[in-house]
């Protein structure tokens, strides 16, 4: 079959058990399921157990997060702060470029992160805008990429899906809104209170919360019970927990935690111990590669922090660095989404993966 396109049928024929087009097989392994099973079992444990604790603390706790809500939040954001910091090594993973193309495409991912920046704070308006969708874009994708590796195939394209669970855990809290939020918001934008018109929060929470229950029914109809209890999961987060707090466990304890997962897995020195079941030679190995990037970072957001604000600060210098370094990670992930499916595709010999939910 390699070398010429199949049909949707003909692929439809070649799955044991007739299965569905649009759910992963082993077969279309594109980081193969050896290497991401181990991290993708881990990374699952650690995000569900994060979520799940959060969620504890707020029901069992009498007042809940209360006046502590804001821990979360920088907690996840500051947790988050390395997933992307080898996302100058993950080409170099798949194209075995030599040092001199590592450089200098580590030196184009921090110049086109400094400008952002320098457009972000330029017009922080518009600027929020744009990072809030393309972030919550970033989320749901990375949500459905882990999910189909993590079943043994390869990230097919789910546009449905991923905007909905983009939406859940970022537009949904954002649209119940908080003081904090609010406060945060208006800091990162100046001359605004940062409340959202009441016909947009009312409008995002009456579209993406139906929507939810209906992803999750839709998957647990095809059998695909952890990710239907995970957007159940979620929903329960989003809804019970304080929205900053929210988005701060989802950040640092789940999309993070899922996307360093991928990191390791695509790691060819990693191969053979991920192949053996042994997880911590590459967990140190991310954590020794993504040290300096992250320590870099970190000196600049203490440079742009101005402590006399305390957290709300931190949170409003941090927001604009963060937005900046979306960009080169957004598309990193985005081109390494396509090369996975590429090559799972290109092992079956087929011109592209059928897109579903
Ligand atoms: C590699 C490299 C590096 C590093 C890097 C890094 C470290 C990265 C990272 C990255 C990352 C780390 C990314 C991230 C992303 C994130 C996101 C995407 C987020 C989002 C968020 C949001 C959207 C928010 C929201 C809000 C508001 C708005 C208000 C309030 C509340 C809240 C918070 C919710 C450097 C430059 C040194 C150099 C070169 C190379
Ligand atoms: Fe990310």
């Amino acid at each position: 079959m390699a070398g010429r396109c199949t049909t949707r049928a003909d692929r439809a024929g070649a799955r044991p058990g007739g299965a569905r087009l649009d759910e992963p097989s082993a077969e279309h392994a594109g980081a193969p399921r050896d290497l991401i099973a181990v991290p993708a079992a881990l990374a699952t444990a650690v995000s569900t157990t994060g979520v799940a604790a959060v969620l504890a603390v707020e029901v069992l706790v009498p007042g809940g997060w209360g006046a502590a809500a804001w821990v979360p939040l920088v907690a996840g954001l500051l947790l988050g702060l390395p997933h992307g910091a080898v996302d100058h090594l993950l080409p170099s993973y798949r194209l075995h470029w030599r040092p001199v193309g590592l450089l200098a495409f580590a030196a184009g991912y921090a110049a086109l992160a400094a400008l952002a920046w320098a457009v972000f704070t330029a017009a922080p308006g518009p600027g929020l805008l744009v990072f809030v969708l393309v972030s919550a874009w970033h989320f749901g994708t990375g949500e459905t990429a882990f999910a189909d590796l993590r079943a043994g195939g390869v990230p097919v394209p789910r546009p449905i899906a991923a905007s909905v669970l983009g939406a859940l855990v970022l537009l949904v809290p954002l649209a119940r809104g908080s003081s904090e939020v609010a406060a945060i918001s208006a800091a990162v934008v100046p001359g605004w209170d940062g409340q959202l018109p009441g016909a947009v929060r009312v409008a995002v929470l009456a579209v993406v919360l139906p929507a939810a229950v209906l992803l999750a029914g839709v998957s647990a109809a095809r059998r695909r019970w952890l990710e239907a209890g995970e957007v159940l999961l979620l929903l329960a987060l989003v809804l019970v927990v304080p929205p900053a707090a929210a988005f701060g466990t989802w950040f640092g304890t789940w999309h993070a935690v899922r996307h360093v997962a991928r990191v390791v897995a695509e790691d060819p020195a990693g191969a053979a111990d991920l192949r053996a079941g042994r997880l911590a030679p590459s967990l140190r190995r991310f954590a020794v590669a993504a040290a300096a990037p992250t320590v870099a970072v970190l000196v600049v957001l203490t440079l742009l922090w101005s402590a006399a604000d305390g957290w709300r600060g931190f949170v409003a210098a941090y927001l604009p660095l963060l937005a900046a370094l979306t960009v080169p990670h957004v598309l990193v992930v985005a081109w390494l989404d396509r090369s996975a499916a590429q090559a799972g595709s290109r092992r079956m010999g087929t011109c592209g993966m059928p897109s579903s939910t």
